[in-house]
Protein backbone atom coordinates (compact mmCIF):
# COMPACT_ATOMS: atom_id res chain seq x y z
CA UNK A 1 0.00 0.00 0.00
CA UNK A 2 1.35 3.30 -0.87
CA UNK A 3 1.23 6.12 1.67
CA UNK A 4 -1.06 8.97 0.96
CA UNK A 5 0.04 11.99 -0.07
CA UNK A 6 0.07 14.99 2.12
CA UNK A 7 -2.67 17.78 1.21
CA UNK A 8 -0.96 20.24 -1.72
CA UNK A 9 -0.36 23.22 0.40
CA UNK A 10 3.24 23.53 -0.50
CA UNK A 11 3.23 22.84 -3.88
CA UNK A 12 5.88 23.48 -6.82
CA UNK A 13 5.28 23.95 -10.69
CA UNK A 14 6.28 19.82 -11.52
CA UNK A 15 7.11 19.39 -15.15
CA UNK A 16 7.13 15.05 -16.01
CA UNK A 17 9.50 14.33 -18.84
CA UNK A 18 13.19 15.68 -20.13
CA UNK A 19 12.20 16.10 -23.79
CA UNK A 20 12.02 18.70 -25.38
CA UNK A 21 8.81 19.64 -24.42
CA UNK A 22 9.45 18.71 -20.89
CA UNK A 23 12.76 20.80 -20.72
CA UNK A 24 11.50 23.86 -22.44
CA UNK A 25 8.71 23.97 -20.08
CA UNK A 26 10.80 24.03 -16.47
CA UNK A 27 12.94 26.71 -18.62
CA UNK A 28 10.27 28.64 -19.04
CA UNK A 29 8.61 28.35 -15.50
CA UNK A 30 12.24 28.97 -13.99
CA UNK A 31 12.30 31.96 -16.40
CA UNK A 32 8.54 33.47 -15.42
CA UNK A 33 9.63 32.33 -11.17
CA UNK A 34 12.87 33.19 -10.38
CA UNK A 35 12.00 32.54 -6.64
CA UNK A 36 10.07 29.41 -6.89
CA UNK A 37 11.68 25.68 -7.72
CA UNK A 38 10.50 24.08 -10.27
CA UNK A 39 10.67 20.45 -10.48
CA UNK A 40 11.87 18.81 -13.09
CA UNK A 41 11.01 14.68 -13.11
CA UNK A 42 12.48 11.98 -15.75
CA UNK A 43 13.31 8.86 -16.01
CA UNK A 44 15.88 9.61 -18.62
CA UNK A 45 19.55 10.42 -17.12
CA UNK A 46 20.06 12.70 -19.77
CA UNK A 47 17.80 15.72 -20.91
CA UNK A 48 16.84 17.54 -24.40
CA UNK A 49 18.08 20.90 -24.59
CA UNK A 50 17.57 23.60 -27.45
CA UNK A 51 20.64 25.61 -28.67
CA UNK A 52 21.08 28.03 -31.02
CA UNK A 53 17.71 29.11 -31.37
CA UNK A 54 16.69 31.18 -34.40
CA UNK A 55 13.41 32.64 -35.59
CA UNK A 56 13.85 32.00 -39.61
CA UNK A 57 10.31 34.40 -40.01
CA UNK A 58 7.51 34.68 -38.31
CA UNK A 59 6.37 30.93 -37.15
CA UNK A 60 9.63 29.31 -39.33
CA UNK A 61 11.89 28.12 -36.88
CA UNK A 62 15.52 26.61 -36.63
CA UNK A 63 17.45 25.21 -33.27
CA UNK A 64 20.07 22.55 -32.40
CA UNK A 65 19.34 20.10 -30.26
CA UNK A 66 21.53 18.71 -27.20
CA UNK A 67 21.50 15.48 -24.88
CA UNK A 68 23.04 17.19 -21.85
CA UNK A 69 23.41 15.77 -18.28
CA UNK A 70 20.88 17.33 -16.19
CA UNK A 71 23.15 18.90 -13.89
CA UNK A 72 23.70 21.60 -16.96
CA UNK A 73 20.16 22.34 -17.10
CA UNK A 74 20.39 22.83 -13.06
CA UNK A 75 23.45 25.20 -13.68
CA UNK A 76 21.97 27.55 -16.05
CA UNK A 77 18.62 27.71 -13.91
CA UNK A 78 19.44 27.16 -10.14
CA UNK A 79 15.69 26.95 -9.26
CA UNK A 80 15.41 23.81 -11.31
CA UNK A 81 16.51 20.42 -9.67
CA UNK A 82 15.97 17.67 -11.73
CA UNK A 83 14.89 14.24 -10.57
CA UNK A 84 16.17 11.18 -12.35
CA UNK A 85 13.59 8.97 -11.80
CA UNK A 86 10.60 7.44 -13.91
CA UNK A 87 6.73 8.79 -12.20
CA UNK A 88 5.34 5.29 -11.26
CA UNK A 89 2.03 7.23 -10.47
CA UNK A 90 0.04 10.04 -10.84
CA UNK A 91 -2.86 10.88 -7.74
CA UNK A 92 -4.62 13.81 -9.36
CA UNK A 93 -7.11 13.95 -6.71
CA UNK A 94 -4.45 14.74 -4.50
CA UNK A 95 -1.96 16.92 -6.52
CA UNK A 96 0.45 14.43 -6.10
CA UNK A 97 3.16 12.19 -8.27
CA UNK A 98 4.84 9.14 -6.94
CA UNK A 99 8.15 8.20 -8.49
CA UNK A 100 10.09 4.59 -8.90
CA UNK A 101 12.68 6.09 -6.08
CA UNK A 102 9.98 5.71 -3.66
CA UNK A 103 9.49 9.55 -3.47
CA UNK A 104 6.42 11.95 -3.64
CA UNK A 105 6.03 14.92 -4.66
CA UNK A 106 2.84 17.42 -4.65
CA UNK A 107 2.67 19.95 -7.55
CA UNK A 108 0.26 22.93 -7.32
CA UNK A 109 0.44 22.48 -11.60
CA UNK A 110 1.96 20.16 -13.55
CA UNK A 111 2.61 19.73 -17.08
CA UNK A 112 2.93 16.22 -18.39
CA UNK A 113 5.52 15.56 -21.29
CA UNK A 114 6.28 12.30 -21.09
CA UNK A 115 6.33 12.02 -24.94
CA UNK A 116 5.41 8.74 -26.91
CA UNK A 117 6.28 5.42 -28.10
CA UNK A 118 6.58 3.58 -31.22
CA UNK A 119 3.81 2.02 -32.48
CA UNK A 120 5.06 -1.56 -33.32
CA UNK A 121 3.07 -4.03 -35.75
CA UNK A 122 4.21 -6.77 -33.21
CA UNK A 123 4.93 -5.97 -30.12
CA UNK A 124 7.44 -8.84 -27.68
CA UNK A 125 8.63 -10.24 -31.27
CA UNK A 126 12.51 -9.71 -30.84
CA UNK A 127 13.07 -9.03 -34.49
CA UNK A 128 10.52 -6.79 -34.43
CA UNK A 129 12.40 -3.22 -33.82
CA UNK A 130 10.94 0.48 -33.20
CA UNK A 131 13.43 3.18 -33.06
CA UNK A 132 12.89 6.34 -30.68
CA UNK A 133 15.21 6.82 -28.36
CA UNK A 134 19.35 6.60 -28.29
CA UNK A 135 19.12 3.33 -27.16
CA UNK A 136 16.82 2.15 -29.43
CA UNK A 137 18.93 3.71 -32.35
CA UNK A 138 22.24 1.83 -30.82
CA UNK A 139 20.30 -1.52 -30.49
CA UNK A 140 19.13 -0.84 -34.43
CA UNK A 141 22.99 -0.13 -35.21
CA UNK A 142 23.99 -3.25 -33.79
CA UNK A 143 21.25 -5.82 -35.73
CA UNK A 144 22.02 -3.64 -38.64
CA UNK A 145 26.07 -4.72 -39.23
CA UNK A 146 25.17 -8.25 -39.03
CA UNK A 147 22.39 -7.84 -41.20
CA UNK A 148 21.98 -8.81 -45.31
CA UNK A 149 18.43 -7.88 -45.90
CA UNK A 150 16.09 -6.37 -43.49
CA UNK A 151 12.53 -5.71 -44.02
CA UNK A 152 11.55 -1.68 -43.20
CA UNK A 153 7.45 -1.13 -42.76
CA UNK A 154 5.93 2.27 -42.85
CA UNK A 155 5.93 5.34 -44.75
CA UNK A 156 6.69 8.42 -42.39
CA UNK A 157 9.57 9.94 -41.50
CA UNK A 158 11.84 6.93 -39.69
CA UNK A 159 11.27 5.07 -43.16
CA UNK A 160 12.08 7.84 -45.18
CA UNK A 161 15.30 8.10 -43.26
CA UNK A 162 16.64 5.16 -42.81
CA UNK A 163 15.89 3.69 -46.76
CA UNK A 164 18.46 6.66 -47.98
CA UNK A 165 20.44 6.06 -45.25
CA UNK A 166 21.19 2.60 -44.94
CA UNK A 167 24.02 1.02 -47.07
CA UNK A 168 25.78 -2.78 -47.63
CA UNK A 169 22.49 -4.43 -46.68
CA UNK A 170 19.22 -5.15 -48.82
CA UNK A 171 16.27 -2.83 -47.67
CA UNK A 172 12.48 -4.34 -48.43
CA UNK A 173 10.76 -1.47 -47.68
CA UNK A 174 6.60 -2.20 -47.39
CA UNK A 175 4.17 0.63 -47.62
CA UNK A 176 0.66 0.73 -47.38
CA UNK A 177 0.30 3.81 -50.32
CA UNK A 178 1.12 3.91 -54.00
CA UNK A 179 3.78 6.70 -53.28
CA UNK A 180 5.95 6.91 -50.31
CA UNK A 181 6.27 9.38 -47.75
CA UNK A 182 2.69 9.42 -47.45
CA UNK A 183 2.88 11.56 -44.24
CA UNK A 184 4.81 14.67 -45.52
CA UNK A 185 4.42 14.28 -49.55
CA UNK A 186 1.74 13.85 -52.50
CA UNK A 187 2.46 11.54 -55.40
CA UNK A 188 4.44 14.35 -57.18
CA UNK A 189 6.77 14.94 -54.27
CA UNK A 190 7.15 11.59 -53.78
CA UNK A 191 7.88 10.61 -57.67
CA UNK A 192 10.57 13.78 -57.10
CA UNK A 193 11.93 11.71 -54.59
CA UNK A 194 12.11 8.47 -55.87
CA UNK A 195 14.13 8.95 -58.34
CA UNK A 196 16.85 10.12 -55.93
CA UNK A 197 16.71 7.21 -54.13
CA UNK A 198 16.43 4.87 -57.20
CA UNK A 199 18.26 5.75 -59.95
CA UNK A 200 21.36 7.83 -57.99
CA UNK A 201 23.63 6.61 -55.53
CA UNK A 202 23.75 9.03 -53.21
CA UNK A 203 27.21 10.47 -52.66
CA UNK A 204 29.32 11.35 -49.69
CA UNK A 205 26.91 12.29 -47.48
CA UNK A 206 26.95 16.08 -47.01
CA UNK A 207 27.41 17.24 -43.29
CA UNK A 208 24.65 18.58 -41.96
CA UNK A 209 25.00 17.62 -38.25
CA UNK A 210 23.23 19.68 -36.10
CA UNK A 211 22.47 17.36 -33.39
CA UNK A 212 24.60 15.16 -32.20
CA UNK A 213 24.53 12.05 -29.91
CA UNK A 214 27.32 11.02 -28.07
CA UNK A 215 26.47 8.51 -26.02
CA UNK A 216 29.58 6.64 -24.90
CA UNK A 217 29.82 7.92 -21.43
CA UNK A 218 26.79 7.20 -19.94
CA UNK A 219 26.77 3.28 -21.77
CA UNK A 220 26.65 1.61 -18.56
CA UNK A 221 24.19 3.76 -16.66
CA UNK A 222 21.34 3.72 -19.48
CA UNK A 223 21.78 0.23 -20.09
CA UNK A 224 20.79 0.02 -16.79
CA UNK A 225 17.99 1.88 -16.66
CA UNK A 226 16.75 0.43 -20.37
CA UNK A 227 16.56 -2.57 -18.44
CA UNK A 228 14.48 -1.20 -15.86
CA UNK A 229 11.86 -0.45 -18.49
CA UNK A 230 12.37 3.03 -18.92
CA UNK A 231 12.28 5.20 -21.66
CA UNK A 232 14.25 7.66 -23.23
CA UNK A 233 13.41 10.91 -25.23
CA UNK A 234 12.74 10.43 -28.69
CA UNK A 235 15.37 11.44 -31.48
CA UNK A 236 15.07 14.13 -33.58
CA UNK A 237 17.04 15.98 -36.36
CA UNK A 238 19.95 14.47 -37.35
CA UNK A 239 19.55 11.55 -35.15
CA UNK A 240 21.54 8.95 -37.92
CA UNK A 241 24.49 11.22 -38.20
CA UNK A 242 26.46 9.52 -35.31
CA UNK A 243 25.85 6.32 -36.71
CA UNK A 244 27.15 3.96 -38.92
CA UNK A 245 24.09 2.59 -40.57
CA UNK A 246 26.12 -0.33 -42.59
CA UNK A 247 25.24 -3.65 -43.06
CA UNK A 248 27.44 -6.90 -43.86
CA UNK A 249 27.45 -6.29 -47.38
CA UNK A 250 29.92 -4.34 -49.84
CA UNK A 251 27.22 -2.69 -52.18
CA UNK A 252 26.11 0.68 -51.10
CA UNK A 253 21.95 0.59 -52.35
CA UNK A 254 19.64 -1.78 -52.32
CA UNK A 255 16.02 -1.05 -52.17
CA UNK A 256 12.76 -2.55 -53.47
CA UNK A 257 9.52 -1.29 -52.50
CA UNK A 258 6.75 -3.04 -52.08
CA UNK A 259 3.76 -1.15 -52.51
CA UNK A 260 -0.19 -1.12 -51.15
CA UNK A 261 0.30 -3.73 -48.84
CA UNK A 262 0.80 -4.34 -45.60
CA UNK A 263 2.00 -7.54 -42.98
CA UNK A 264 -0.02 -10.39 -42.81
CA UNK A 265 1.99 -12.63 -40.88
CA UNK A 266 5.32 -12.70 -39.24
CA UNK A 267 7.03 -16.36 -39.00
CA UNK A 268 10.08 -17.42 -36.90
CA UNK A 269 12.73 -19.64 -38.69
CA UNK A 270 11.78 -23.21 -37.30
CA UNK A 271 7.77 -21.89 -37.77
CA UNK A 272 8.27 -21.14 -41.48
CA UNK A 273 9.85 -24.83 -41.75
CA UNK A 274 7.71 -26.54 -40.34
CA UNK A 275 4.91 -24.56 -42.12
CA UNK A 276 3.02 -25.60 -45.23
CA UNK A 277 5.24 -25.00 -48.16
CA UNK A 278 5.01 -21.17 -49.18
CA UNK A 279 7.05 -19.62 -52.35
CA UNK A 280 9.17 -17.08 -51.18
CA UNK A 281 10.03 -14.02 -52.82
CA UNK A 282 13.36 -12.46 -54.20
CA UNK A 283 13.57 -8.51 -54.29
CA UNK A 284 14.75 -7.56 -57.73
CA UNK A 285 15.64 -4.06 -58.31
CA UNK A 286 12.56 -1.52 -58.16
CA UNK A 287 12.24 -1.98 -62.10
CA UNK A 288 12.41 -5.51 -62.44
CA UNK A 289 9.63 -7.08 -60.15
CA UNK A 290 9.59 -11.01 -61.66
CA UNK A 291 9.47 -13.46 -58.91
CA UNK A 292 12.60 -16.23 -58.13
CA UNK A 293 13.50 -18.29 -55.78
CA UNK A 294 14.92 -17.34 -52.45
CA UNK A 295 17.88 -20.45 -51.17
CA UNK A 296 18.82 -18.17 -48.18
CA UNK A 297 17.90 -19.48 -44.54
CA UNK A 298 16.89 -16.22 -42.78
CA UNK A 299 15.96 -15.83 -39.44
CA UNK A 300 12.32 -14.38 -40.04
CA UNK A 301 9.90 -14.23 -42.93
CA UNK A 302 7.55 -11.94 -43.19
CA UNK A 303 4.58 -12.69 -45.46
CA UNK A 304 2.39 -9.58 -47.04
CA UNK A 305 -1.00 -8.97 -47.59
CA UNK A 306 0.12 -9.40 -51.68
CA UNK A 307 1.08 -12.97 -50.93
CA UNK A 308 4.30 -12.59 -51.18
CA UNK A 309 6.71 -14.06 -48.67
CA UNK A 310 10.09 -12.11 -47.74
CA UNK A 311 13.11 -13.23 -45.49
CA UNK A 312 15.19 -11.08 -43.67
CA UNK A 313 17.67 -11.10 -40.72
CA UNK A 314 14.71 -8.26 -38.70
CA UNK A 315 12.20 -6.08 -39.31
CA UNK A 316 12.15 -2.16 -38.21
CA UNK A 317 8.62 -1.42 -37.62
CA UNK A 318 8.64 2.81 -38.36
CA UNK A 319 4.38 2.94 -38.02
CA UNK A 320 3.96 5.54 -35.88
CA UNK A 321 3.79 6.59 -32.28
CA UNK A 322 1.50 6.09 -29.19
CA UNK A 323 1.60 8.87 -26.34
CA UNK A 324 3.29 7.47 -23.16
CA UNK A 325 0.12 7.44 -20.98
CA UNK A 326 0.44 3.98 -19.48
CA UNK A 327 0.89 2.40 -17.04
CA UNK A 328 1.60 5.93 -14.92
CA UNK A 329 -1.76 7.71 -15.72
CA UNK A 330 -4.09 4.75 -15.03
CA UNK A 331 -6.63 5.29 -12.73
CA UNK A 332 -6.85 9.36 -13.38
CA UNK A 333 -10.21 10.16 -15.24
CA UNK A 334 -8.32 12.04 -18.05
CA UNK A 335 -10.11 13.06 -21.40
CA UNK A 336 -8.16 11.25 -24.17
CA UNK A 337 -7.74 11.66 -27.91
CA UNK A 338 -7.99 9.03 -30.74
CA UNK A 339 -4.69 8.49 -30.99
CA UNK A 340 -4.27 8.11 -27.18
CA UNK A 341 -3.30 11.22 -26.12
CA UNK A 342 -3.64 13.57 -23.43
CA UNK A 343 -6.82 15.75 -24.52
CA UNK A 344 -5.26 19.69 -24.21
CA UNK A 345 -7.75 22.42 -24.59
CA UNK A 346 -5.89 25.98 -26.03
CA UNK A 347 -4.27 26.87 -23.16
CA UNK A 348 -2.69 23.21 -22.85
CA UNK A 349 -4.69 22.11 -20.20
CA UNK A 350 -6.04 18.86 -20.09
CA UNK A 351 -9.40 17.80 -18.52
CA UNK A 352 -7.67 17.73 -15.05
CA UNK A 353 -7.66 20.33 -12.59
CA UNK A 354 -4.36 22.10 -13.16
CA UNK A 355 -2.89 19.50 -15.20
CA UNK A 356 -1.37 20.42 -18.46
CA UNK A 357 0.19 18.32 -21.01
CA UNK A 358 2.89 19.07 -23.88
CA UNK A 359 4.58 17.87 -27.33
CA UNK A 360 4.33 14.01 -28.37
CA UNK A 361 1.90 12.82 -25.21
CA UNK A 362 -0.82 15.25 -25.52
CA UNK A 363 -3.57 15.77 -28.67
CA UNK A 364 -4.75 19.43 -29.65
CA UNK A 365 -8.11 19.28 -29.27
CA UNK A 366 -9.14 23.24 -29.47
CA UNK A 367 -10.33 24.44 -32.70
CA UNK A 368 -7.29 24.96 -34.49
CA UNK A 369 -6.23 27.84 -37.26
CA UNK A 370 -7.41 26.79 -40.64
CA UNK A 371 -3.94 26.40 -41.58
CA UNK A 372 -2.43 24.52 -38.39
CA UNK A 373 -2.33 20.73 -37.72
CA UNK A 374 -0.69 18.77 -35.09
CA UNK A 375 2.18 16.74 -35.75
CA UNK A 376 4.39 14.56 -33.89
CA UNK A 377 7.36 16.48 -34.09
CA UNK A 378 10.29 18.26 -32.72
CA UNK A 379 9.12 21.80 -33.25
CA UNK A 380 5.68 21.32 -32.02
CA UNK A 381 6.88 19.75 -29.08
CA UNK A 382 9.16 23.12 -28.37
CA UNK A 383 6.59 25.20 -28.94
CA UNK A 384 4.01 23.83 -26.41
CA UNK A 385 6.61 23.29 -23.58
CA UNK A 386 7.13 27.11 -24.24
CA UNK A 387 3.06 27.88 -24.13
CA UNK A 388 1.90 25.32 -21.46
CA UNK A 389 4.12 27.39 -19.13
CA UNK A 390 3.01 30.52 -19.96
CA UNK A 391 -0.18 29.33 -19.45
CA UNK A 392 0.85 27.64 -15.82
CA UNK A 393 2.22 30.71 -14.97
CA UNK A 394 -0.68 32.99 -15.99
CA UNK A 395 -3.26 30.49 -14.33
CA UNK A 396 -1.39 30.86 -11.53
CA UNK A 397 -1.61 34.70 -11.26
CA UNK A 398 -5.07 34.77 -12.42
CA UNK A 399 -4.33 36.48 -15.49
CA UNK A 400 -5.41 35.08 -19.30
CA UNK A 401 -3.47 34.59 -22.32
CA UNK A 402 -3.77 34.56 -26.30
CA UNK A 403 -2.75 31.71 -28.05
CA UNK A 404 0.74 31.62 -28.76
CA UNK A 405 1.46 32.95 -32.54
CA UNK A 406 3.28 29.43 -34.15
CA UNK A 407 0.22 27.97 -33.60
CA UNK A 408 -1.40 30.17 -36.53
CA UNK A 409 0.72 28.57 -39.27
CA UNK A 410 2.23 25.15 -39.52
CA UNK A 411 5.79 25.20 -40.36
CA UNK A 412 8.18 22.21 -40.68
CA UNK A 413 11.64 22.52 -42.11
CA UNK A 414 13.44 19.05 -42.40
CA UNK A 415 15.48 17.09 -45.02
CA UNK A 416 14.47 13.78 -46.81
CA UNK A 417 17.23 12.70 -49.17
CA UNK A 418 19.69 15.29 -48.54
CA UNK A 419 16.86 17.74 -49.93
CA UNK A 420 15.98 20.50 -47.44
CA UNK A 421 12.04 19.70 -47.09
CA UNK A 422 9.63 22.91 -46.04
CA UNK A 423 6.22 22.28 -45.07
CA UNK A 424 3.81 25.07 -45.09
CA UNK A 425 -0.29 25.05 -43.24
CA UNK A 426 -2.18 22.47 -45.39
CA UNK A 427 1.04 21.05 -47.34
CA UNK A 428 -1.13 17.93 -48.42
CA UNK A 429 -4.72 20.00 -49.03
CA UNK A 430 -5.39 18.38 -45.61
CA UNK A 431 -9.20 18.53 -45.19
CA UNK A 432 -9.35 20.82 -47.98
CA UNK A 433 -11.99 18.05 -49.68
CA UNK A 434 -12.03 18.83 -53.50
CA UNK A 435 -12.24 22.67 -53.22
CA UNK A 436 -9.13 23.18 -54.10
CA UNK A 437 -6.42 23.91 -56.96
CA UNK A 438 -2.86 23.12 -57.11
CA UNK A 439 0.02 24.99 -59.13
CA UNK A 440 3.21 22.77 -58.81
CA UNK A 441 7.00 23.68 -60.57
CA UNK A 442 9.36 20.80 -61.04
CA UNK A 443 13.32 20.57 -62.43
CA UNK A 444 14.43 16.90 -61.63
CA UNK A 445 17.02 16.51 -59.12
CA UNK A 446 16.83 20.33 -58.38
CA UNK A 447 13.70 21.50 -56.65
CA UNK A 448 9.80 20.69 -56.29
CA UNK A 449 7.46 23.47 -55.54
CA UNK A 450 3.57 23.09 -54.83
CA UNK A 451 1.21 25.84 -53.71
CA UNK A 452 -2.21 24.77 -52.32
CA UNK A 453 -4.84 27.42 -53.30
CA UNK A 454 -8.59 27.53 -52.17
CA UNK A 455 -11.04 30.23 -53.82
CA UNK A 456 -8.01 31.93 -54.66
CA UNK A 457 -6.13 31.99 -51.36
CA UNK A 458 -2.64 30.07 -50.94
CA UNK A 459 -3.56 27.42 -47.89
CA UNK A 460 -0.40 25.28 -47.94
CA UNK A 461 2.80 24.27 -49.86
CA UNK A 462 5.71 21.82 -50.22
CA UNK A 463 9.12 22.95 -51.12
CA UNK A 464 11.99 20.80 -51.81
CA UNK A 465 14.93 21.87 -52.83
CA UNK A 466 17.14 25.21 -52.16
CA UNK A 467 13.48 27.33 -53.07
CA UNK A 468 14.29 30.35 -51.09
CA UNK A 469 10.31 30.87 -50.72
CA UNK A 470 9.38 29.83 -47.58
CA UNK A 471 9.29 33.07 -46.15
CA UNK A 472 7.07 34.76 -49.31
CA UNK A 473 5.13 31.79 -49.17
CA UNK A 474 4.68 31.87 -45.09
CA UNK A 475 3.30 35.60 -45.35
CA UNK A 476 0.84 35.00 -48.46
CA UNK A 477 -0.61 31.78 -46.32
CA UNK A 478 -0.81 34.06 -42.90
CA UNK A 479 -1.91 37.37 -44.74
CA UNK A 480 -4.74 35.25 -47.05
CA UNK A 481 -4.23 37.53 -49.58
CA UNK A 482 -6.35 37.03 -53.13
CA UNK A 483 -3.80 35.46 -55.43
CA UNK A 484 -6.20 34.63 -58.27
CA UNK A 485 -5.36 37.15 -60.15
CA UNK A 486 -1.76 36.00 -60.27
CA UNK A 487 -2.78 32.43 -61.85
CA UNK A 488 0.48 30.42 -62.68
CA UNK A 489 2.52 33.15 -63.06
CA UNK A 490 3.15 32.41 -58.87
CA UNK A 491 5.57 30.00 -59.71
CA UNK A 492 6.93 31.28 -62.96
CA UNK A 493 10.86 30.84 -62.67
CA UNK A 494 11.01 34.13 -64.32
CA UNK A 495 9.08 36.41 -62.32
CA UNK A 496 10.61 37.21 -58.83
CA UNK A 497 7.62 36.81 -56.64
CA UNK A 498 10.05 37.96 -53.33
CA UNK A 499 10.15 41.14 -55.35
CA UNK A 500 6.18 40.78 -56.46
CA UNK A 501 5.14 40.43 -52.93
CA UNK A 502 7.39 42.50 -50.95
C1 LIG B 1 14.05 8.48 -35.04
C2 LIG B 1 13.29 9.77 -34.88
C3 LIG B 1 13.59 10.83 -35.71
C4 LIG B 1 12.89 12.04 -35.57
N1 LIG B 1 13.19 13.07 -36.41
C5 LIG B 1 12.55 14.25 -36.28
C6 LIG B 1 12.87 15.34 -37.13
O1 LIG B 1 13.75 15.23 -37.99
N2 LIG B 1 12.19 16.50 -36.97
C7 LIG B 1 11.23 16.64 -36.02
O2 LIG B 1 10.65 17.73 -35.92
N3 LIG B 1 10.90 15.61 -35.21
C8 LIG B 1 11.52 14.42 -35.32
N4 LIG B 1 11.18 13.39 -34.51
C9 LIG B 1 10.09 13.57 -33.55
C10 LIG B 1 10.60 14.31 -32.29
O3 LIG B 1 11.79 13.73 -31.86
C11 LIG B 1 9.52 14.25 -31.20
O4 LIG B 1 8.31 14.75 -31.70
C12 LIG B 1 9.91 15.11 -30.00
O5 LIG B 1 11.21 14.86 -29.58
C13 LIG B 1 8.93 14.86 -28.85
O6 LIG B 1 9.40 15.53 -27.70
P1 LIG B 1 8.72 15.27 -26.28
O7 LIG B 1 9.45 16.12 -25.31
O8 LIG B 1 7.24 15.45 -26.39
O9 LIG B 1 8.93 13.73 -25.97
P2 LIG B 1 10.26 12.86 -25.75
O10 LIG B 1 11.41 13.43 -26.44
O11 LIG B 1 9.86 11.46 -26.05
O12 LIG B 1 10.55 12.99 -24.21
C14 LIG B 1 9.77 12.33 -23.25
C15 LIG B 1 10.50 12.36 -21.93
O13 LIG B 1 9.65 11.84 -20.92
C16 LIG B 1 10.37 10.92 -20.14
N5 LIG B 1 9.40 9.96 -19.55
C17 LIG B 1 8.63 9.05 -20.18
N6 LIG B 1 7.88 8.39 -19.29
C18 LIG B 1 8.18 8.92 -18.08
C19 LIG B 1 7.73 8.66 -16.77
N7 LIG B 1 6.81 7.71 -16.48
N8 LIG B 1 8.28 9.37 -15.75
C20 LIG B 1 9.20 10.32 -15.98
N9 LIG B 1 9.66 10.62 -17.22
C21 LIG B 1 9.14 9.92 -18.25
C22 LIG B 1 11.37 10.29 -21.09
O14 LIG B 1 12.46 9.73 -20.39
C23 LIG B 1 11.77 11.53 -21.89
O15 LIG B 1 12.77 12.26 -21.21
C24 LIG B 1 11.86 12.17 -34.61
C25 LIG B 1 11.56 11.09 -33.78
C26 LIG B 1 12.26 9.90 -33.91
C27 LIG B 1 11.92 8.76 -33.00
N1 LIG C 1 12.30 14.53 -40.54
C1 LIG C 1 11.23 14.46 -39.77
O1 LIG C 1 10.45 15.39 -39.64
C2 LIG C 1 10.99 13.19 -39.04
C3 LIG C 1 9.95 13.09 -38.14
N2 LIG C 1 9.76 11.94 -37.44
C4 LIG C 1 8.66 11.88 -36.45
O2 LIG C 1 8.91 10.83 -35.54
C5 LIG C 1 7.73 10.11 -35.23
C6 LIG C 1 7.90 8.63 -35.54
O3 LIG C 1 8.17 8.42 -36.96
P1 LIG C 1 7.45 7.27 -37.80
O4 LIG C 1 7.40 6.01 -37.01
O5 LIG C 1 8.06 7.26 -39.14
O6 LIG C 1 5.92 7.75 -37.82
P2 LIG C 1 5.04 8.54 -38.90
O7 LIG C 1 3.79 8.89 -38.20
O8 LIG C 1 5.81 9.59 -39.58
O9 LIG C 1 4.72 7.43 -40.02
C7 LIG C 1 4.12 6.19 -39.71
C8 LIG C 1 3.86 5.46 -41.00
O10 LIG C 1 3.54 4.10 -40.74
C9 LIG C 1 2.32 3.77 -41.43
N3 LIG C 1 1.66 2.72 -40.67
C10 LIG C 1 1.00 2.82 -39.50
N4 LIG C 1 0.57 1.60 -39.10
C11 LIG C 1 0.98 0.71 -40.05
C12 LIG C 1 0.86 -0.70 -40.20
N5 LIG C 1 0.24 -1.44 -39.28
N6 LIG C 1 1.39 -1.27 -41.31
C13 LIG C 1 2.02 -0.53 -42.24
N7 LIG C 1 2.18 0.80 -42.14
C14 LIG C 1 1.66 1.42 -41.05
C15 LIG C 1 1.56 5.07 -41.49
O11 LIG C 1 0.58 5.04 -42.49
P3 LIG C 1 -0.81 5.85 -42.28
O12 LIG C 1 -0.41 7.27 -42.12
O13 LIG C 1 -1.56 5.57 -43.52
O14 LIG C 1 -1.38 5.26 -41.04
C16 LIG C 1 2.71 6.03 -41.82
O15 LIG C 1 3.05 5.92 -43.17
C17 LIG C 1 6.63 10.76 -36.03
O16 LIG C 1 5.97 11.66 -35.18
C18 LIG C 1 7.36 11.51 -37.13
O17 LIG C 1 6.68 12.67 -37.56
C19 LIG C 1 10.56 10.86 -37.62
C20 LIG C 1 11.61 10.91 -38.48
C21 LIG C 1 11.91 12.08 -39.27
Amino acid sequence: MEAPCSPPTAGKFVVVGGGIAGVTCAEQLAINFPSEDILLITASPVIKAVTNFKQVSKVLEEFDVEEQPSTMLENRFPNIKVIESGVKQLKSKEHCVLTEDGNQHIYKKLCLCAGAKPKLICEGNPYVLGIRDTDSAQEFQKQLTKAKRIMIIGNGGIALELVYEIEGCEVIWVIKDKAIGNTFFDAGAAEFLTSKLIDEKPEAKIAQKRTRYTTEGRKKETQARASAGNVGSALGPDWHEGLDLKGAKEFSHKIHIETMCEVKKIYLQEEFRISEKKSLTFPRDHHDQSVTTDKEIWPVYVELTNEKIYGCDFIVSATGVTPNTEPFLCGNNFDVGEDGGLKVDDHMHTSLPDIYAAGDICTAAWHPSPVWQQMRLWTQARQMGWYAAKCMAAASVGESIDMDFSFELFAHVTKFFNYKVVLLGKYNAQGLGSNHELLLRCTKGQEYIKAVLQNGRMMGAVLIGETDLEETFENLILNQMNLSAYGEDLLDPNIDIEDYFD
